[in-house]
């Protein structure tokens, strides 16, 4: 292995909230390549960009030689982590698990290398293909006898639970610690794993696998956290008010994930530059001191955003979203395509549908851009509306002409509010 060391790296990037061992996990992984592993509930059909960072972090430790192994938690899905959960988690319906498990797994593929014949080429595995076979008396004999309790009861990721009798934890939930465990257990017996990540809220269960681990095989196994990154609203990053910001784009189109990553706060750009891409840490730097002088952060934020876009959409959505943001700038309307319309009418600006309208102050009206026909009509006067990019500067009424792939029609008020009509 080279000169590089890759927990100064994470740790120069952020990355690291928990670790165990340091000084010996650093001499473990800079004599040889080891296999690290992380778990993936199935809780929707898709991953959010909550997930990227553990994800992110696995990749790191492939490009640096180690095996990295996802693990789908088919079978721990079906129970669902309390860890900082504040209510009991409804359960997720069994034949979604197995529809999703498919969508994730190839999500997951897209950014760790697997089946590329290397020897560190990335392994995907199901938890349920143990714990479908287990035997209760056998793990809770082989297993539950060395769990503590007294210890559980008293880990911060349940202890709110525990403390609020109106909400409680079933022990149903209560069980999942004891899962987890037992997975790294399995996959450092059958796939020598050493260490496990995750997010920082995952710190008790990977403790728990590491206990389990020592007394069982009396080895000495690592884990890493990742922090867990929340809004200043509190709210977990990736979560909006609206709902999550998903890596699939029939769920979070390019473009609004592009532009997810171009309002994040400026106090971020830099830690996020750090955190989630590949860019090499003295490029980031010589931009944040470069930004301390001459106020570059929009041009640092977009450099962000694009890449973000193309690591978790490849390059062709990147430049569709260029596209899209010049037509939206009112600059560049012979480029674009259906495909970005559409993007833009599944969640990139407000739309409305239309059957018939029959003249520019109605549309202003219906679609909100105006509050009544006499504003609208004063707006149209004072040079503030475009059709399709094209400023009108008297009433108009709509024709084919006006119908962009004869359905859509971008109706702006200034260059930044924008409603598209849908015929
Ligand atoms: N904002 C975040 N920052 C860092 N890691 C995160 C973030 N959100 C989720 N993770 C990590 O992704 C993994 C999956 O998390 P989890 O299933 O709790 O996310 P979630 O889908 O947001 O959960 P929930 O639906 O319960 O809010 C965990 O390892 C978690 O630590
Ligand atoms: N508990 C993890 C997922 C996970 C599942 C099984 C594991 O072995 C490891 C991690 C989460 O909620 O995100």
């Amino acid at each position: 292995m080279s000169e590089f060391n890759l927990i100064n790296e994470l740790r120069n990037r952020g990355l690291i909230s928990h670790i165990t061992d340091e000084d010996n996990l650093n001499k473990l992984i800079n004599n040889r390549a080891i296999s690290v592993y992380c778990g993936f509930d199935l809780t929707a059909e898709s991953l959010h960009i909550g997930h990227l960072l553990p994800l992110i972090t696995l990749k790191r430790f492939q490009m640096a030689g180690h095996k990295p192994i996802a693990l789908i938690g088919g079978a721990t899905s079906l129970i669902g982590d309390p860890s900082f959960k504040k209510k009991e988690r409804v359960f997720n319906n069994i034949n979604n698990i197995s529809i999703w498990t498919e969508k994730i797994s190839k999500q997951i593929s897209y950014f760790l290398s697997v089946n590329d014949d290397k020897e560190n080429s990335a392994l995907l595995l199901n938890n349920k293909n143990w714990f479908n076979n287990i035997n209760i008396l056998s793990f809770l004999r082989d297993v539950g006898k060395y769990f503590s309790i007294n210890t559980m009861i008293n880990r911060s990721a349940v202890k709110q639970r525990i403390k609020r009798p109106d909400q409680g934890i079933s022990f149903t939930e209560f069980s999942y610690n004891l899962l987890q465990a037992y997975d790294y257990f399995i996959l450092h017996k059958e796939h020598k794993v050493q260490l496990q990540i995750g997010g920082s809220d995952q710190w008790g269960n990977i403790s728990s696998g590491m206990n389990l681990i020592h007394r069982k095989c009396k080895k000495e196994v690592y884990g890493l956290t990742v922090p867990l990154l929340i809004q200043s609203n509190g709210i977990k990053f990736g979560k909006t008010e609206s709902g999550a910001i998903w890596l699939n784009a029939k769920k979070t189109s390019p473009y609004k994930f592009y532009q997810f990553w171009m309002n994040i706060e400026d106090t971020n750009v830099y830690n996020f530059l750090r955190m989630f891409t590949f860019i090499d840490l003295s490029e980031i730097k010589i931009r944040e001191q470069a930004n301390n002088i001459n106020n570059q952060i929009i041009n640092d934020k977009s450099y962000l955003a694009r890449n973000m876009t193309r690591l978790v959409h490849g390059k062709k959505e990147m430049i569709a979203v260029e596209r899209i943001t010049e037509f939206l700038f009112l600059k560049n309307i012979n480029d674009i395509k259906e495909s970005d319309l559409e993007q833009l009418q599944q969640d990139g600006i407000p739309s409305i549908r239309i059957d018939q309208i029959q003249d520019l102050q109605e549309a202003l009206v219906l679609s909100g851009l105006s509050k009544s026909r006499t504003q609208a009509k004063y707006m149209i006067m004072s040079n503030a509306i475009s059709i399709n990019t094209k400023k009108i500067n008297k009433n108009h009424i709509f024709n084919n002409n006006d119908k962009l792939f004869k359905k859509f029609t971008l109706l702006s008020r200034g260059k930044k509010n924008h409603c598209l009509l849908c015929w």
